[in-house]
């Protein structure tokens, strides 16, 4: 492992692992979160490498979908929440003041839970995105849907019912539309809240495939409940417990030999 010394990418972090000599996308360091008076992230260290899948696991109310909801601002949506520390984007401080959230809503997709494609057409799902960055010439939107499905591994199920509503889709087609519409916006990074709980075994097997895929071209942050998913996709996991991160490596020695005791009693069931 190389260790590197420039300033974005210093030092060893509060879990005890140190930073690699790779792209840094997201650097949270000392983040702290409340919502009121519930500290619900505490000194959170985390780097999250760019072209990697990086999993967020632990117990329910750990604070997953909490860190998640930072990396892209979403949790200041809800008015109680403060922080402090810093979440550096690409080398900007996401939580500095002066920080426009706008840049992040072109560099960053999210995926939720439940699939929530738009009531409208497969096609103005798609479409949507790049008409409100002010795309309107009807061959260029045309293009950026079928690329859109095609990396989103849709197409050959969609290309004949472009016009049907989203909601005639299933639930897996569904989840993979909306990572279509992600795709569509060219983001750098893409943050995932649990994609496949919704989902039966089929249609979580094809989205693991399409992440797989996926992190060829993008960075992707990914909670899951689902520690055998974690184990199957992710290059590096992060097991959370009541706001901290207790360990944070490489996903096979997360779960073959974990350092901490608390680590190996939840991924061995014990807890959570
Ligand atoms: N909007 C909110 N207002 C107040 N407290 C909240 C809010 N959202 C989350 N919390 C609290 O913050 C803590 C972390 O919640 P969070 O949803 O991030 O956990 P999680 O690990 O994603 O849980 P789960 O796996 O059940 O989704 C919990 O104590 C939760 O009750």
């Amino acid at each position: 492992m190389n260790l590197v010394t420039d300033v974005n990418q210093n030092n060893i972090n509060s879990n005890g692992t140190e930073r690699e000599n790779k792209n840094i996308v997201y650097d949270t360091k000392d983040l702290n979160l409340w919502y009121g008076n519930t500290h619900a992230l505490r000194n959170i260290d985390l780097p999250i490498y760019e072209r990697e899948v990086t999993a967020i696991i632990g117990p329910s109310g750990c604070g997953k979908s909490t860190y998640l909801k930072t990396l892209n601002r979403m949790v200041e949506l809800v008015p109680s929440v403060h922080t402090s520390g810093t979440i550096k984007y690409r080398g900007r401080d996401i939580l500095d003041k002066s920080f426009k959230v706008e840049a992040l809503r072109t560099s960053v997709g999210m995926v939720f839970q439940k699939p929530n494609p738009f009531p409208k057409s497969i096609y103005d799902n798609i479409a949507y995105g790049p008409k409100i960055h002010g795309i309107r010439n009807k061959k260029i939107l045309d293009e950026i849907v079928e690329k859109s499905l095609r990396g989103a591994y849709i197409w050959d199920e969609v290309k004949d019912r472009l016009k049907d509503n989203a909601y005639s889709l299933s639930g897996g087609q569904q989840q993979r539309i909306c990572i279509a519409r992600c795709l569509a916006i060219e983001p750098d990074v893409i943050l995932m809240d649990e994609p496949t709980s919704a989902l039966d075994p089929k249609s979580t097997l094809k989205v693991e495939e399409l992440i797989q895929e996926l992190k060829k071209d993008y960075s992707i942050v990914i909670v899951t409940h689902n520690m055998q998913q974690a184990a199957r996709i992710s290059d590096r996991t992060a097991f959370f417990l009541n706001g901290e991160v207790v360990e944070y490596t490489d996903t096979d020695t997360l779960f073959s030999t974990p350092k901490d005791k608390r680590t190996e009693d939840y991924i061995t069931g014990r807890f959570g």
